[in-house]
């Protein structure tokens, strides 16, 4: 159907029905295009269901014809904008056939569709539409960078239809800083930039003054003149009866405006622009530009991410919100990556500097090894270098501090490590004191309660020297410091430790009695295997033996352990970061549903949409890497620096930083993306 047959393309004042086309083979009769441009038969379009329907649109018929200027006018909720979503594609009538130049739309696919609307149909909407952020001259060129014109002939293309529209000197301004006569003659440029067969433009003239009004329905007659055929919804009377044709919506049907075929002849009272009105024309010529150069794939792709770091740009609050969630994200997992593998470092240079000569020796108990004996026993067996002596004493039973307890109201806890350890110990591994001589003093037993303190616990219990009459209080005892350990050699934490003289064990209890043995190289398998008859010759099971090979397995299980830890650390800030990347993009999705709209009718698949914000967010998101990586690595060298360890930073976690900011970008963007894509561009083209 759609196919009546009449005599010729009528001039003007078309029948409402049954429109006209004859000569399908090319169309025209005697150079006169007879085919219609738009062909609607029986047209319905209702929303909802059962008792709820709303017909918006019922059983519409008509025709137009290439060069027409058709006026559709009608009383609010007539169904006009739902009619010209329909001619638009960008809603699907419920019933009835729709040709576009003889092809019907329902049997083309949704490519087909946006095709069709980015090459044939151009849209003017009454809120113009303009992005904010972007140029006049930007603005105007979307639809030829959703076609993917070279840049060159985009450019020319865009500085004619600004031309035409007398904005060029405006080409450079923002569309926020464009007035309103500006903006919607921005719109009509950006329509008709594409060379478009059809110009569709919902209330034009809506939110401007009469002078501003004129502008504009001079320029669409220009551009009527010129061949495009226009279809305009109007309340403006001036609009309305400048149309060569009017049809009339009444609840959602319509028909043609009875003797409007001489109206177009009249010249509309009050719009003196409209005198210049040129004459209409029966064969538009063809306009559209040649589009023998659009760009390559990968060129498109580049203008593609040009325009998604554009779009951050145009928005600068919410694209450092963004940032930060990246930056948090990508900067806790490369410094958690950094500040572990520099910790696994330190374990194991500490486990190096243990080296391949010792022994530790543990008992259950601790009996025998606090006994002089075992130490002497074995200090005669071969390949051993010295046996040091070593005791934790537990923090409950140390109340270590500077003042006797109960003097002050309240003195901070010592939050050092408080432990009994032999001159041997602390020779073995390489400790130095000031007075040099203070370990000897510490195990003489008639010395009394002495106690040598590492460097950092002397800070912290505010010990400036060891001096006479320096104390400090062991549980509740008055503690001579006869010493300060100014290196702790091998064994880091004597720096934070208070070491105890023997004399004191009666009163504070030691835990954990290791011995310490040092050893030449290479001896510490078979010594580990010596030691425990001959400390306990009975029972030489209740000696625990450690060599460093044991503190290997351990070495791996802390690095295990740790890469565990970082591992879920990363994990919950990455999905921390990508949450709220997420809901910020999603209410984004919400915010720009109209330009979401707009790309869609001036042609942009859903395809092309969900790339757009899939896009924006592999951008933000790889931004929000590379400063994460910056922060990551910041904060690994401010830690070391504070743990006196060496930072290990491998180059490759910068990598590492903007490839899961992207990845997570692109996670974060992934469910807004499918809702843009999926939008409904009609229902946003109202809101
Ligand atoms: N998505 C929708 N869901 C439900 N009803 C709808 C929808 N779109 C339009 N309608 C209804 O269809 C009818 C026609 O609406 P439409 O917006 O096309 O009218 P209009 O003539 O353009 O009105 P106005 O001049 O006020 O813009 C109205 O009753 C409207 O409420």
């Amino acid at each position: 159907m759609g196919r009546d047959r009449a005599p010729r393309r009528p001039a003007r004042g078309h029948r409402a029905r049954g429109g006209a086309v004859s000569d399908p083979a090319n169309g025209t009769q005697n150079g006169v295009d007879t085919e219609p441009l738009l062909s609607l038969r029986g047209i319905g379009r209702h929303f909802g269901s059962g008792t709820g329907t709303t017909h918006a649109l019922r059983d519409i018929t008509f025709d137009v014809f290439p060069g027409e200027f058709v006026a559709i006018i009608g009383p609010s909720g007539s169904g006009k904008s739902t009619l010209l979503n329909v001619l638009g594609l960008l809603d699907t009538a419920s019933e009835g056939e729709y040709r576009i130049a003889g092809s019907s739309v329902s049997s083309l696919s949704q490519r087909q569709r946006d095709t069709l609307r980015a090459h044939t149909l151009g849209f003017v909407f009454q809120a113009s539409h303009i992005l904010p952020g972007e140029s006049a001259a930007e603005n105007a060129a979307l639809g030829l960078r959703i076609q993917g014109v070279a840049l060159p002939e985009r450019r020319a293309a865009v500085r004619g239809a600004l031309e035409r529209l007398g904005i060029l000197a405006r080409a450079q301004a923002l569309g926020k800083n464009l007035s309103g006569g500006e903006r919607q003659r921005v719109a009509i440029a950006r329509a008709i930039a594409t060379g478009p067969r059809l110009l569709l433009a919902d209330e034009p003239t809506g939110a401007l003054d009469s002078e501003n009004s004129a502008r504009i329905i001079e320029h669409l007659h220009t551009l009527n003149a010129e061949g495009v055929t226009i279809l305009v919804i109007t309340h403006d009377p001036v609009v309305a009866a400048s149309a060569t044709r009017r049809l009339v919506l009444t609840d959602g049907r319509i028909r043609e405006e009875a003797g409007v075929a001489a109206a177009p002849q009249q010249e509309p009272p009050h719009h003196a622009a409209l005198q210049a009105r040129p004459a209409h024309r029966t064969t538009p010529p063809d306009r559209r530009p040649a589009r023998g150069r659009t760009r390559s794939g990968i060129a498109r792709f580049g203008d593609e991410i040009l325009e998604a770091i554009s779009t951050h740009a145009g928005r600068p609050g919410r694209t450092m919100m963004l940032l930060f969630a990246f930056l948090l994200g990508a900067g806790g997992l490369v410094g958690s990556i950094g500040l572990s593998q520099s910790a696994a470092a330190q374990v194991s240079q500490r486990l190096t500097s243990a080296g391949l000569d010792e022994v530790v020796v543990s008992s259950l108990g601790g009996g025998i090894v606090t006994d002089p004996a075992s130490s002497t026993r074995i200090r005669e067996l071969e390949g051993v270098v010295g046996v040091g002596y070593r005791a934790q004493v537990s923090a409950v039973n140390a109340r270590v501090s500077l003042l006797p307890p109960g003097t002050v109201a309240e003195q901070p806890g010592f939050t050092g490590r408080t432990m009994y350890a032999s001159a041997e110990y602390l020779r073995l591994v390489t400790a130095t004191t000031r007075p040099a001589s203070a370990p000897a003093v510490l195990e003489a037993t008639w010395s009394g309660d002495v106690a040598l303190v590492g460097a950092a616990a002397a800070r912290e219990l505010g010990i400036a020297e060891a001096a006479p009459g320096m104390r400090i209080f062991v549980a509740g005892t008055p503690v001579e410091v006869i010493g300060i350990i100014t290196s702790a050699g091998r064994e880091s934490l004597l720096d934070s430790s208070v070491v105890l003289s023997p004399a004191l064990a009666d009163r504070v209890r030691g835990e954990q009695a290791e011995l310490v043995v040092r050893t030449q190289p290479g001896y510490p398998a078979a010594l580990a295997a010596a030691i425990p008859p001959i400390v306990a010759p009975g029972n030489p099971g209740v000696v625990t033996v450690q060599t460093v090979a044991d503190l290997r397995a351990l070495q791996r299980g802390v690095n295990a352990d740790l890469g565990t830890l970082v591992g879920i650390i990363s994990i919950v800030l990455l999905v921390l970061a990508c949450l709220s990347a997420a809901t910020s993009m999603y209410l984004t999705v919400r915010a720009r549903a109209a330009e979401i709209a707009l790309r869609r009718a001036v042609g942009a698949s859903r395809a092309m949409i969900w790339r757009m914000f899939t896009l924006e967010g592999a951008t933000i998101g790889a931004a929000g890497g590379l400063a994460g990586s910056a922060a990551g690595i910041a904060m690994v060298l401010v830690a070391s620096g504070v743990q006196q360890w060496t930072p290990i930073l491998d180059p490759a976690i910068i990598g590492v930083g903007v490839l899961v900011g992207t990845l997570t970008g692109i996670a974060a963007a992934a469910y807004p993306a499918l809702v843009a894509a999926r939008a409904d561009p009609a229902q946003a083209i109202r809101e």
